[in-house]
């Protein structure tokens, strides 16, 4: 066997986390090497977020189009072109891997292309996808190999080659009727852009309502958003077997609360939650512990069972959202400059990029009950908001859950431009300022932001 070639530091997986510590790493001076099975810097630029977000908006574009009139533009004939819509969002995930080609160059770290699995406790072999093994040896391993779409073992789901997200983002037609298995973040996101290009869709979800870990204020708005925008959904669906071929036509065998049924599709699409990309790597060899959802097993600096080894991102079972991945490297990165920082009690922060968008943080009503918080609430409809008359996007409402103390417990938004209201209220949150400090602010009229003002300018008296 050759001797194993020595590195500082050897990442596995090119995600979030595992690219900034490579580039971290290698910027202090270390000799570091990432690799990675598919694509240079993992899901989120190439297959998950910004791809996703891409397709998205122009489903955004197509929306304005259908509503053109209500703006008092009046268009010809307009059709959507999958094949265009698809260049544009190659277009942007190829300028992406040019910034990470950029950034690997610039700091100095290495990248290899291949699959790469632990050998010992210091050691990792790549499996390069050129032909051929490399053995490398580190003292400090870092983990982030992500996770991939879950195929529940229903009979006939993966012999009907089901479309996960990657396929969907990559679809240059358009399918007559796409079944989606999955009313959370992906079904919901892509059941309305493929809706919004034209196709016939349904969203068939276990539980009784989409969006289920919402709100129930929540989860009806997401319902009648999806209604109105003509999705068909089915809820409360157990799916016993699935015959045909996601492409040509798929039948669905359900059984509801009102009996069993058959739902027919020319594409299925599945879209129910995340495993972990944990198999095969020879974590048993290096002394790496897995849970048993199959998530790499870490304590609250990311440190595995073995010394010297950390998992971040998805794989080690941090809640699935890449600015929640980032944060696992600046815990890693801080930690090993000789910090004490820890994942415990971290905001986690959300935004669904339905349209409108969902957005929260902290505590939501079902949770403060649940564990017995006393909260009061403030809910502000968007159409109070007046920046959304502007733009004719009045659908949605804002709520904050308020401590005894004043401190803001939770927020969720749910209409135009969600996302881009959390940061101030988690601001407040994280510094344990009472709602009257953002209540108290002079905000640029007409903004979304405004709507803050207003929602806590609402809060209840003690
Ligand atoms: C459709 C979709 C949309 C999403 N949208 C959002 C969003 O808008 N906002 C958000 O915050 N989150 C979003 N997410 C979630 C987000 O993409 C993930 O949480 C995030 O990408 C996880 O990053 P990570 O660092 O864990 O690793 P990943 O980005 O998953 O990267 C892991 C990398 O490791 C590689 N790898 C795996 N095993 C090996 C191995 N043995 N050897 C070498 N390489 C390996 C993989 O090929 C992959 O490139 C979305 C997810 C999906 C599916
Ligand atoms: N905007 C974002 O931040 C964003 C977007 C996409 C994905 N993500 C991340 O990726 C993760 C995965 O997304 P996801 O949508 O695959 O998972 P999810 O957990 O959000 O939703 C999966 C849904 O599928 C349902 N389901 C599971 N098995 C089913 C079955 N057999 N039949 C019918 N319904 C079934 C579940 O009840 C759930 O509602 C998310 O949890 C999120 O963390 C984030």
């Amino acid at each position: 066997m050759s001797t194993p070639e020595q590195y500082d530091a050897i990442v596995i997986g090119s995600g979030e986390a595992g690219k900034f510590i490579a580039w971290h790493l290698a910027s202090q001076g270390s000799r570091v090497i990432a690799i990675e099975k598919d694509a240079m810097g993992g899901a989120c630029p190439n297959v998950a977020c910004l791809p996703s977000k891409n397709i998205v908006h122009s489903a955004k574009v197509a929306s304005y189009f259908q509503r053109g009139s209500e703006f008092g533009i009046v268009h010809g004939d307009w059709r959507v072109d999958m094949d265009a819509v698809r260049a544009r969002k190659r277009k942007m995930v190829d300028g992406l891997h040019e910034v990470h080609q950029n950034n690997f160059k610039k700091n100095g770290a290495e990248f290899v292309m291949g699959f790469g699995s632990l050998t010992g406790p210091k050691t990792v072999q790549v499996d390069l996808n050129a032909g051929g093994t490399r053995a490398l040896t580190a003292d400090k391993i870092f983990i982030d190999t992500g996770s991939r779409a879950t195929l529940d073992p229903i009979p006939g789901l993966r012999e009907s080659r089901p479309l996960t997200h990657i396929e969907a983002l990559e679809l240059d037609i358009l399918p007559d009727h796409l079944l989606v298995l999955g009313g959370g973040y992906v079904g919901l996101e892509l059941a309305q852009a493929i809706r919004r290009f034209g196709s016939r869709v349904t969203v068939i979800e276990r539980n009784p309502t989409l969006a289920h870990r919402e709100d129930p204020d929540v989860s009806e708005a997401i319902q009648q958003l999806f209604h109105d925008e003509g999705i068909d959904i089915i809820t409360s669906a157990t799916i016993s077997s699935i015959e045909g071929i996601s492409g040509a036509n798929v039948k669905l065998h359900l059984t509801l609360p009102t009996g069993s049924s058959i739902l027919e599709g020319t594409h299925l699409l599945v879209a129910t939650g995340r495993t972990p990309n944990t198999q095969n790597m020879g974590l048993e060899l290096a002394g790496v512990q897995t849970t048993p959802s199959g998530h790499i097993q870490v304590n609250d600096r990311l440190e595995t069972t073995a010394p010297g080894i950390w998992a971040m991102g998805d794989c080690a079972g941090s809640p699935h959202f890449t600015h929640i991945s980032f944060d696992d490297f600046r815990t890693v990165r801080d930690n090993l400059a000789g910090a004490n920082r820890s994942t415990t009690n971290r905001q986690v922060p959300s935004c669904t990029f339905t349209d409108p968008e969902l957005a929260h943080v902290g505590l939501s009503e079902t949770e403060a009950r649940q564990q017995g918080i006393a909260y009061r609430l403030t809910r502000l409809p968007m159409l109070a908001v007046l920046r959304t008359r502007t733009l004719s996007e009045t659908r949605g409402f804002l709520k904050a859950l308020i401590a005894p103390d004043d401190r803001i417990l939770g927020f969720t938004a749910f209409g135009t431009g969600a996302g881009e209201l959390l940061p101030a209220v988690q601001l407040a949150m994280a510094n344990n300022l009472p709602y009257t400090a953002i209540r108290n602010l002079i905000i640029s009229h007409p903004t979304l932001a405004e709507g803050l003002v207003s929602l806590f300018s609402a809060v209840p008296p003690n």
